[in-house]
């Protein structure tokens, strides 16, 4: 089975494409809905407990914790902590789950893949990008977002610069869906080929 590795930094385009490979049959695990779902429930206490204040009807307020992470940007540590061998767990299960459904290929959506070092054990790396200021502006449109936050989340992560040099693949979202549908068939068509000339060894 092969694994994918998808990543981009924040505004790139990433869950946007992870979804255009999961419509053309890819199963899909995106690390970020994975952190959702843990701080709907199962992590609220331990994150409350790290950051106290941030849980409410028994779910993780993100709106506090980002707060609180701005104020003291250094507490990312602490909870990363406590979130990233909760999502690896997950991780773990969908590809024991895929492997057993006899999947030929599986997308991981991880936002992080260079940072923590989950480049290492996928088969391919798809990067997302597209020009800084296209980034900045689908960013600074979202509601809850500030340039303080936005510089301090692209200060965490490793630069595009670097996430284009390392991939294998690489997908601009500088343009219509439609094109970036189209390239997300080619590579998922060059990956097959691929497996069947032998190219991977896990594949
Ligand atoms: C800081 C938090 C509360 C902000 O929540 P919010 O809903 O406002 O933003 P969202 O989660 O959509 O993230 C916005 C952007 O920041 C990126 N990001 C999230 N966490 C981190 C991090 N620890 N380091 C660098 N970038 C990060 C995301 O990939 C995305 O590009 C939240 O992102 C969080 O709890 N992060 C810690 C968990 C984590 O490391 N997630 C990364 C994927 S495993
Ligand atoms: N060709 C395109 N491909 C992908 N996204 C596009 C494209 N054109 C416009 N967009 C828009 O850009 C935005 C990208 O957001 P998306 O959530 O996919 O980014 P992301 O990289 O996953 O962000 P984050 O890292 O914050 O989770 C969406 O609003 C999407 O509709």
């Amino acid at each position: 089975m092969l694994k994918i590795g998808l990543t981009g930094s924040i505004g790139m385009g990433k869950s946007t494409v992870g979804k255009l490979f999961a419509e053309a049959g890819i199963p899909l695990n995106d690390s970020d809905a994975v952190v959702h779902d843990l701080y709907a429930g199962e992590a609220a206490p331990l994150v409350n407990t790290a950051f106290p204040g941030t849980m409410k009807d028994g779910a993780v307020d993100r709106h506090e914790l980002g707060r609180q992470l701005a104020l003291d940007p250094e507490g990312f540590k602490r909870l990363e902590a406590i979130v990233h061998p909760l999502v690896r767990e997950r991780e773990t299960e969908f590809l024991a789950r895929q492997q057993a459904a006899g999947a030929e290929m599986v997308l991981l959506d991880i936002p992080l893949l260079f940072e923590t070092g989950a480049w290492e054990r996928v088969d391919v790396i798809v990067v997302v990008s597209t020009d800084p200021q296209i980034q900045r502006q689908r960013v600074l449109a979202r509601d809850d977002m500030t340039e303080e936050k936005f510089d301090m989340i692209l200060s965490r992560q490793t630069p595009d610069s670097e996430k284009r040099r390392r991939a294998d693949y690489l997908v601009d979202t500088s343009h219509s869906i439609a094109e970036t549908r189209q390239r997300v068939l080619e590579i998922i068509a060059e990956l097959k080929m691929r497996i069947a000339n032998g190219d991977f060894r896990n594949a």
